[in-house]
């Protein structure tokens, strides 16, 4: 059975106004301005040391303090990744009624331990049967080895990668998996311009966009 591994940030999730809200709380603590959310949207994608290397680039703050400002930025995040969060519109039924039929995976840059919280939070943690996070293996996305490690912990030949980002295209490409690209996240780049299987613009449409093949 083929299955389906999912990406989390600008996904199934708007996590970008938490991830803001704590890239904030530790730049104050430098002594810094706060960023806007389209600026830290902007950031989102490749996980949180790359995510906080760019705020502290977009402040002036010298990158000889990152590791400090990595713990700092987690010690923020990781209580409450999901006080301002919401899932996208119709997520929560595309993974139902997908669950049904295949078998689902997570596969994120997001740490582990705040994407469990998260899927726990909204009720979805016992619909995945694989959870990689940014800080599961030694490397993260655009290498593939985080999604075929999804793929096969989920004991899956293959599987269909479900993403939003240029991040996500790339390493669905490097582990040879067609990729559905979700238009509505965090992609800064045309939708002509990401190398995509299938696109859609509202999760109502995952279900049939994916189902029709194996009918
Ligand atoms: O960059 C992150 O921390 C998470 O991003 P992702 O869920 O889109 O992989």
């Amino acid at each position: 059975m083929n299955a389906i591994i999912f990406d989390l940030d600008g996904t199934l999730i708007d996590s970008a106004p938490d991830l803001r809200a704590a890239a904030n709380a530790m730049l104050a603590e430098f002594g810094a301005p706060p960023l806007t959310l389209d600026e830290v949207r902007g950031f989102i994608g490749n996980g949180v040391p790359k995510l906080v290397e760019r705020c502290l680039a977009a402040r002036g703050i010298d990158p000889a303090v990152h590791l400090d400002a990595v713990a700092r930025f987690s010690a923020h995040y990781d209580v409450a990744p999901a006080a301002l969060t919401v899932l996208y519109p119709g997520a929560r039924t595309a993974l139902q009624v997908l669950a049904r039929s295949h078998p689902l995976g997570l596969c994120t840059n997001k740490p582990e331990a705040p994407a469990r919280k998260l899927l726990t939070h909204f009720g979805l943690e016992t619909l995945f049967g694989a959870v990689i996070g940014g800080d599961s293996l030694p490397v993260r996305k655009p290498d593939p080895a985080p999604l075929i490690a999804a793929r096969d912990a989920l004991g899956a030949a293959a599987a269909v990668y479900v993403g939003d980002s240029e991040v996500d295209a790339e390493t669905a490409q490097a582990a040879a998996m067609p990729f559905a690209l979700f238009t509505g996240g965090y992609r800064k780049t045309p939708v002509s311009g990401i190398a995509h299987w299938r696109a859609f613009a509202a999760h109502d449409a995952l279900p049939g966009l994916i189902l029709r093949d194996a009918a």
